[in-house]
């Protein structure tokens, strides 16, 4: 018997950063948090622990914070590929790499008294958003293949009727009462894969968010799994740069309150939203010609 290394990778997992575009008296701000993962030449550094080959993760962080200054943060799928294609082409050692970023969204704060032109009450003051989480995961390797995954979670939506649950299977531990109408909640996270990496991919993202709530809103829905393709199909069905959607929905259940202790009855109206457990509905809904996804998800 020979041990032998196996899969590896390593890099900088979450790198903070913040960047402010000064537009005169107007600020932007994109905030996003940024890990990469390289792979390459590294049996070294395992097996004799020579460190020739290794890109420091120290050094992959500072090259966020400088590829920021040089470069500007637009559509994260953009600055994830210019990373990672830097990693690969500037280093012999390292063959693959991973980027995956997180974006946050900030709301401006109108002012009041802003005399500024042009700045039309909104200059330098924002909100953390109450919205979801866009994110990437962006793969390229030393052969020149480039994979972009976009996505977004925590994208919390409720239906307050049109959602059934019933004729489901009845064994010996089975309780659950078949519904005809009950709250349908959950906080969505959803991937999508790109055919290439040529992708408008700030329009992409405003409208695949709004395929998963039409979606969403618009489906009579007899489970969440039927509600779950659906969403997936109208992506698919709405965006030609797009060959797979993987969606993850927990189902937050709403429990009925007994209040008859109270006198009172509940037509309908009174939930209890329980956090644990919940039921975790995953699927994937892809086009049937699509190409073979590689490390894509990975
Ligand atoms: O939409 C649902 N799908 C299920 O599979 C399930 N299971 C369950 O207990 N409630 C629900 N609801």
């Amino acid at each position: 018997m020979t041990v032998i290394l196996g899969p590896n990778r390593y890099g900088k997992a979450e790198t903070r950063l913040v960047r402010v575009v000064r537009d005169g008296v107007v600020h932007h701000i994109k905030d996003v948090t940024v890990s990469s993962a390289l792979s390459g030449d590294m049996e070294d550094v395992h097996l004799t622990g020579d460190n020739a080959s290794v890109l420091t993760t120290d050094t992959q962080k500072n090259t966020v914070y400088a590829f920021a200054r040089k470069h500007g943060v637009a559509e994260i799928e953009d600055f994830a590929i210019l990373l990672a294609r830097h990693y690969v082409e500037s280093q012999p050692t390292v063959h693959h790499a991973r980027v995956e970023i997180e974006e946050y969204f900030w709301d401006r704060i109108p002012v009041a008294d802003d005399s500024a032109p042009g700045a039309d009450g909104k200059r330098h003051s924002f909100v953390r958003s109450g919205r979801e989480v866009r994110t990437c995961l962006v793969h390229h390797d030393a052969d020149g293949t480039t994979t972009v995954v976009s996505g977004l979670k925590d994208l919390v939506v409720l239906n307050s009727t049109d959602s059934e649950f019933s004729g489901y299977i009845q064994d010996e531990y089975t309780t659950l009462p078949p519904t005809r109408d009950r709250v349908l909640a959950t906080a969505v996270s959803a991937r999508w894969r790109h055919l290439s990496e040529a992708s408008p991919y700030g329009e992409s993202y405003a409208e695949v968010r709004g395929c998963l709530l039409g979606a969403f809103a618009e489906t009579y829905s007899l489970s969440l799994q039927q509600t779950l393709y659906a969403m997936g199909e109208r992506v698919l069905n709405t965006r030609e740069e797009l060959c797979e959607v993987r969606l993850a929905m927990p189902n937050k259940h709403h429990f009925l309150v007994d209040l008859t202790p109270f006198g009172l009855d509940n037509p309908d109206e009174v939930f209890y939203a329980a956090d644990r457990p919940y039921g975790l509905i995953e699927g994937t809904v892809l086009r049937d010609d699509a190409p073979a996804a590689l490390f894509a998800w990975e």
